[in-house]
């Protein structure tokens, strides 16, 4: 649906030359919903832009839905972008404008007939929970009103992409919850392919099917999002997920004891495998670290134990058998 083939983008500056994408090549299927994150710098909103050519490269293509969108002329390339939507962190609506206007305005642009834009701009507020706040202005609504009306004013089109560029990080939490909601069910309900940019990790935990992890212009991890995240091959990966987790600390773990990172996913998850290895094989186990939660709707957990007073390697072989992930952190 979405490739990008080495994708490269350069600014210019007093200051001199910056790569802000160093060879990007990427794959987005129709209907995954992908995210891309990375420190500030890092290059995202570069690289969400050049998908709909708000940047173009200096080198490398872009093809969306079959189209070169690097080829185009400047009349197909507008054409192109219809099927492109694309929402903001600061929501970017036009504030002299209603919101029932705003939302009607790329269908005014496309110079479609009064009745058709007043028959979607209607199914749209009615979609998004926005009927009642047709006549009111943008100021007169909360962050996350705002970003419903983004989002009905991208999709306006009937795009088949939605680009979201730090969609929710001006919102609180309970909105961002709402929003991702919402994102989740267009995502399930049209079909849409979303792209967002993000550096909250709980963002992409919560949506995204797949992940690329960005550092100085260039892709260094990539995959589905459950594998990245729970066992991030890449130092730049670890270093954020790391972030407001509270470090195990190897010192208190138990003299001599094997140390060793389980990973439970589906199902497993709830199940008492541990404690029941543990009495099979006569270990006992010190719990340094853990953490169970979702990610795209799958429970994992994960937990860092000290094996001690038996046989380790037994454990650690019976767990595997079990279909536990088990990675060793090295010996306490
Ligand atoms: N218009 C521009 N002119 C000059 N340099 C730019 C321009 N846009 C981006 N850059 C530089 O390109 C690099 C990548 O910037 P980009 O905004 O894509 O990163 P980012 O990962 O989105 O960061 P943030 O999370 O802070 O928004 C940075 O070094 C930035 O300073």
């Amino acid at each position: 649906m979405i490739r990008l083939e080495g994708v490269t983008k350069r600014f210019r500056s007093a200051a001199g030359e910056r790569v802000a994408l160093d060879g990007i090549d990427l794959t987005v299927e129709a209907g995954q919903v992908f995210g891309v994150v990375g420190r500030s710098g890092a290059g995202k909103s570069t690289l969400i832009r050049t998908i709909n050519l708000l940047e173009r490269p200096d080198a490398g293509r872009v093809l969306v839905d079959g189209h070169e969108i690097t080829a185009l002329k400047p009349t197909e390339l507008r054409a192109a972008r219809r099927r492109i939507g694309m929402i903001f962190q600061h929501f970017n609506l036009l504030n002299a404008k209603t919101i029932a206007e705003n939302v009607a305005f790329p269908l005014r642009l496309e110079g479609r007939p009064g009745a058709e834009v007043d028959r979607r701009v209607a199914e749209l507020l009615e979609r998004l929970g926005l009927t009642e706040h047709a006549k009111k202005h943008p100021a007169q609504l909360s962050g996350g009103q705002k970003q419903r009306v983004g989002i009905a004013r991208a999709l306006a089109t009937e795009p088949k992409v939605l680009l979201c560029d730090e969609a929710t990080s001006a919102l609180d939490p309970e909105t961002t919850e709402d929003i991702l909601t919402l994102l989740d069910q267009l995502n399930r309900e049209l079909g849409l392919t979303i792209v967002l940019i993000t550096h909250q990790m709980e963002v992409v935990r919560r949506v995204c099917d797949r992940v690329a992890v960005l550092k100085d212009g260039r892709v260094v991890e990539e995959g589905a999002t459950a594998d990245v995240f729970l066992h991030p091959q890449h130092a730049a990966t670890r270093a954020m997920l790391a972030e407001g987790d509270e470090a195990f600390d190897a010192s208190m773990a138990p003299a001599g004891g094997r140390l060793a990172k389980l990973t439970f996913r589906g199902g497993s998850t709830y199940e008492p495998e541990l404690s029941r290895v543990a009495r099979s094989v006569g270990v006992d186990y010190s719990i340094l670290s853990g953490r169970i939660s979702r990610i795209r709707g799958e429970p994992y957990g994960q937990l860092v134990v000290a094996f001690t007073g038996g046989d380790a390697e037994a454990a650690v072989a019976q767990l595997t058998a079990r279909g536990v992930t088990v990675e060793s952190v090295g010996a306490a």
